[in-house]
């Protein structure tokens, strides 16, 4: 039988609920977040994204065709252009710079999770390192798209946090996500049943990591 990306969510259900309806996301989603805890996730977010981008340079360097390639300079290149633009303007407007961020100590959520996915990446192969992704790329834009769909979440100037919905709702990172998740339901089709199992283990703890990330951000743990 053949599996798909939505299967590794199914095997995971509650864990990935918890991840994309955690109250952290709900209470960004009403403008209700502290601002401490926005601040706090933010700047550990700003480390995160730079171990993620070497996490898609792992991506392309076990490439094994033209197209595995371009997928991994695409996720690095969302990353660099899309996401850590906007922690950078967030940051610049709490008169905070990029040297100031770089001096940074990593939080232990923020250690746990890029690590443990640099480690299933290197340990494994191609789509080991996708699916230990996965939780990322693919939740944020079904984070977005639940946030919008939901009748309390405010939208426009009243909601501070309104830019960070708007670049996770937006074109590019949609885009970003759908290929992402296209390239796994491929790859998925060919897999046996205990390989399926496998990535389901690598699917889930990364899922679990991302609700540790949000819960550092509303707990303000180091
Ligand atoms: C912790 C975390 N997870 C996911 C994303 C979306 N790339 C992010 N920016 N930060």
């Amino acid at each position: 039988m053949g599996y798909r990306f939505t299967d590794l969510v199914d095997a995971c259900r509650d864990d990935w609920h918890a991840y994309i309806e955690h109250d952290f996301v709900l209470a960004l989603g009403r403008g209700e977040l502290a601002d401490a805890s926005f601040r706090h996730y933010l700047k550990q977010d700003y480390l995160f994204l730079l171990q993620f981008s070497r996490a898609y340079a792992l991506a392309a360097y076990k490439s094994h065709s033209l197209d595995e390639l371009r997928g991994a300079f695409d996720g690095m290149k969302t990353i660099l252009d899309v996401e850590l633009g906007l922690h950078l303007a967030f940051c610049r407007d709490w008169g905070i710079g990029e040297a100031e961020l770089s001096e940074l100590p990593e939080a232990r959520a923020t250690l746990a999770y890029t690590r443990y996915v640099l480690d299933a990446g290197s340990r494994g192969d191609l789509l080991d390192l996708h699916v230990a992704l996965a939780p990322c790329m693919v939740g944020y834009a079904d984070i977005a798209r639940t946030l919008n769909a939901r009748s309390d979440t405010l939208r426009g100037a009243d909601n501070p946090f309104d830019t960070w919905i708007a670049m996770y709702e937006s074109d590019d990172f949609q885009a970003a996500a759908r290929q992402e998740q296209a390239w796994l339901d491929d790859q998925l089709a060919q897999v046996s049943g205990e390989r399926f199992a496998r990535l389901s283990r690598i699917f889930a703890d990364a899922t679990r990591l991302e609700i540790d990330f949000w819960q550092m951000g509303l707990d303000l743990s180091d």
